[in-house]
């Protein structure tokens, strides 16, 4: 895990154009509900395409204490042998979730409603993030939580079967939040409901579904309406994971910077809860083509061509942020070297994710020579014209704060500035494109 690698600096510098073709790693968002659905379902679920991240791994090795199987095979293709609802295992040992808010927050939710206790620990970042808010709707089904001081892990979290149905408002937009009810819904007699006033990524609910669940989705006085059925079983699935459009994030805005770039992203999952960036790139002028549109695994997908652009500055509608709540760091990178200002706002959540986004990108451009302004909830960023930015001083490194976006987004910033910009730790990556700088490294070569 991360926590535990040492900090691995690096410079990224400028160079050749970004050329050829890349595909990116499964999606990370399918991969962890690839793994927990499929610990739930009694049977052989295989899973083609998943993300082998620290992240996932953390899943995987949770799923694993609790009595599934979880293995690769020689082929690549991930094989789980799930135990069914209602038949997770006590875990002998504290689950140590990493850097993976995804892992904790829905695995909670998973043991929730089974009638075991497990503990969940996690590094310097994850400690820090609120788990207060899965807290509150799990406590109302029934589950206890005895957490560190201000919600935060580690954290001791007893499961009760049956849980009690309940009906639950989203007061934050988060998927994570949503889903994390609606696993523990699995497992609780009678109809959960979940109400979200402003749609966030859907894959549950999908993958839900696809996995034989009983769970409906309507719409109620503008607000999208969830109700889950329990108990539910769950029956084994072949899954092909379609590449993760967080991930592709980077070789788009890197091709969009640097001159002479012509690169296609293969794979790139466009599920529309996911793919505003793209939208938001375009609106400023990015030449971004899809290509072969099609569908994996259910979900869409197409092969992105991006060449190289100049772009203008816009004000991003908050409306969109949901849908594009991870690629703000790598926009941001664009707006910089865009020509006049890009404002954004309704950005809260950013400063509670692996680091504050918001702080840890102002000061990284800042430092590496852009013009930056940080608001309460959202960066002002007047763009160099399409000049690149000059880079990091000499005795100088951007800190990342044990946060993969911020490593990925200032090596983007690296290639596209004057004289190089050092990333004080690159090891984050891991957690979620261990691959990045050998893929960077193919485009930038080929
Ligand atoms: O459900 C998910 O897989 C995720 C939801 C988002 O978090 P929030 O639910 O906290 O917004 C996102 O930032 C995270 O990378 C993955
Ligand atoms: C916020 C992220 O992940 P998580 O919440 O799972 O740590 C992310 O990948 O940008």
């Amino acid at each position: 895990m991360s926590h535990s690698n040492p900090p691995s600096p690096k410079r990224f510098t400028s160079g050749s154009a970004l050329t050829g073709r890349v595909r990116v790693p499964g999606d990370k968002s399918i991969s962890h509900r690839s793994i927990m659905l499929g610990a739930l379902a009694a049977g052989e679920t295989r899973v083609t395409g998943l993300l082998e991240g620290e992240d996932v791994l953390a899943t995987a090795a949770a799923m694993r204490a609790m009595g599934a199987s979880v293995e690769r095979g020689d082929d690549g293709v991930w094989s789980v042998h799930g135990v069914g609802v209602g038949s997770l295992l006590q875990p002998q040992q504290a689950l140590d979730m990493g850097n993976s808010g995804t892992s904790t927050r829905l695995l909670m939710g998973v043991v929730a409603s089974h009638p075991i206790t497990a503990m969940f620990t996690g590094d310097a970042s994850l400690s820090k993030r609120p788990m207060g808010r899965v807290i509150d709707p799990l406590s109302q089904m029934g589950a206890t939580f005895e957490a560190s001081p201000g919600g935060t892990l580690p954290l001791m979290l007893r499961g009760i079967s049956p849980a009690v149905p309940i009906t639950y408002r989203l007061p934050v937009a988060s998927a994570q939040v949503k889903s994390a009810v609606l696993l523990a819904g699995l497992n609780t007699a009678g109809v959960t409901t979940v109400i979200e006033p402003v749609p966030t990524r859907d894959h549950s609910e999908r993958m839900l579904r696809g996995f034989g669940a009983q769970l409906e989705v309507g719409e109620e006085d503008g607000a999208r309406v969830i109700r889950m059925h329990g108990e539910a079983d769950l029956t084994p699935q072949d899954i092909v994971v379609p590449g993760d459009p967080s991930s592709a994030a980077f070789f788009v805005v890197a091709a969009l910077l640097v001159p002479g770039s012509d690169l296609v992203i293969e794979n790139v999952g466009l599920n529309p809860t996911r793919a505003a960036l793209f939208d938001v790139l375009r609106d400023m002028g990015g030449r971004i083509e899809e290509l072969d549109r099609r569908e994996v695994g259910g979900e869409p997908v197409a092969d992105l061509r991006v060449r190289h652009s100049v772009l203008t500055g816009i004000e991003v509608d908050p409306a969109v942020v949901p849908a594009m709540v991870d690629e703000f760091p790598v926009l941001f990178v664009a707006a910089a070297l865009a020509q006049g200002t890009t404002t954004t706002s309704g950005l809260d959540e950013l400063r509670v994710k692996e680091s504050d986004r918001l702080t840890a990108m102002a000061n990284a451009l800042t430092l590496a020579g852009a013009k930056v302004e940080e608001r309460e909830d959202g960066l002002v960023i007047e763009g160099s014209a399409g000049d690149p930015l000059p880079g990091t001083p000499e005795d100088a490194e951007v800190t990342t704060h044990l946060d993969h976006r911020i490593a990925m987004a200032m090596a983007v910033a690296g290639v596209a500035s004057r004289y190089g910009i050092a990333v004080d730790d690159t090891a984050p990556i891991a957690t979620s494109f261990p691959t990045f700088e050998a893929l960077l490294a193919s485009a930038r070569s080929a």
